[in-house]
């Protein structure tokens, strides 16, 4: 089992949920980058566990030790490692599921996997916990990509069956998309209380809900990506599909394009003022033929409702060979959107930072 990506900037994960400590090693990062500390923290704090009851109740400080890569507060270039301590951790919660599998959680593929050798503890190296370093090495990439003039921005598109509006509204980062950016929870402020008002009647029912997330990016050039198998929707496809509980990913209009003719959905060519090419309309989210055409890239993530949830279900207890009604113990998500905008952005920060120092050699002198 690899937890391993990317090409020029490569990440690892390591780590389980309830083992000593989790973290990364990116590397591949441009010298001389003083890390923007407060970015990195803000971005950390909008993931963390423990916040209010609209999530987990674990509590973690997520904080982070820098071990190598960094020297005088710059960046080496050489790799960067960090580990998070774990603290706390309830593992016998997790003592019924050694032999029960949780239904849609990684438990009975992992055991499978690791021929037995599975650590089943908060989901073990599965884990969203996994996600804080990915949240941390997706900071930097945010900041050296921002320090380029590409903004990206995410915020929870809809929470069961709530639904906000979209940042295809938006052709620009403006002000409004400045404050969503700094919200614990990115969520337009009018749409709040409503999809709030979604988790918690599945949490309060002992269910959880599904969601979908949204993201553009203004400011990319047009020309990054490649034909055919390197194009931007399959790489970012890639680092989407690594976040637990993302089961769709589509780009502009994706899915609702199936059911459209092809004079309702025309990106038709025009010249801003300033002289430059653009489109009047963004159906395709920013990509033609799997390279940016310097729109704004915008893609949607959908998760699934959070696997564990104190509702009983039947499922197989894998020692007896029967059928039994299990109640998941423990302290989950009742909704994972809830902290996965920082997450799904970070991706997006990663891949295309990736791409920018393959296609155009960023990396040198950033
Ligand atoms: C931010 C975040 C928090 C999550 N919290 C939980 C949780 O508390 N309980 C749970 O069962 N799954 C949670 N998940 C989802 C599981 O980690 C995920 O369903 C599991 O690893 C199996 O992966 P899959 O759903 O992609 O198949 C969370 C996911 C994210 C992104
Ligand atoms: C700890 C985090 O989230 C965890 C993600 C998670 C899962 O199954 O993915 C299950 C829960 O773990 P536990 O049962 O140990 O409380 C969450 O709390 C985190 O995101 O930092």
């Amino acid at each position: 089992m690899s937890s391993s990506f990317g090409k020029e900037l490569k990440i690892s994960l390591f780590g389980e949920s309830h083992g000593t400590a989790i973290g990364c090693v990116i590397d591949g990062l441009p010298p001389k980058i003083k890390l923007d500390l407060k970015l990195i923290e803000k971005r950390m704090l909008q993931r963390k566990p423990g916040q209010s009851k609209m999530t987990t109740p674990r509590a973690e400080t997520d904080q982070f030790e820098i071990l190598s890569g960094i020297f005088e507060g710059k960046t080496t270039g050489g790799p960067l490692c960090i580990q998070i301590r774990n603290a706390d951790r309830q593992s016998d919660d997790y003592e019924e599921l050694k032999k029960v599998f949780r239904p849609g959680h990684a438990d009975y593929v992992g055991y499978v996997k690791s021929m037995g050798a599975y650590d089943p503890r908060g989901g073990g190296h599965f884990s969203a916990r996994l996600t804080a370093p990915l949240v941390f090495a997706g900071a930097i990439a945010e900041q050296i990509l921002a320090e380029k003039g590409i903004k990206i921005v995410g915020h929870i598109k809809s929470i069961g069956q709530v639904n906000g509006k979209s940042l295809s509204e938006f052709a620009h980062f403006d002000e409004e998309l400045a404050d969503l950016d700094n919200q614990i929870y990115n969520i337009f402020p009018e749409e709040l209380e409503a999809m709030l008002a979604e988790v918690d009647e599945a949490r309060i029912a002992g269910d959880s809900v599904g969601a979908s997330v949204e993201v553009s990016v203004y400011g990319l050039p047009v020309g990054l990506g490649s034909p055919f198998f390197d194009t931007v929707e399959g790489k970012l496809a890639h680092a989407l599909f690594a976040i637990p509980a993302v089961k769709g990913v589509e780009f502009g209009d994706g899915f609702t394009f199936a059911h459209k003719r092809g004079s309702e959905v025309i990106d038709a060519f025009v010249l801003d003022h300033q002289g430059n090419v653009q489109t009047n309309a963004n159906h395709n989210g920013g990509i033609n033929g799997g390279i940016t055409n310097g729109m704004p890239l915008l893609f949607k993530c959908g998760f699934k409702p959070t696997a564990s949830i104190s509702m009983t279900q039947e499922t197989l207890n894998f020692n007896t060979k029967e059928m039994t009604n299990l109640k998941v113990k423990g302290r989950h998500d009742p909704c994972v959107a809830m902290r996965a905008v920082p997450i799904v952005k970070a991706m997006a920060a990663i891949v295309l930072l990736d791409l920018l120092i393959e296609n155009l050699g960023v990396g040198i002198n950033a």
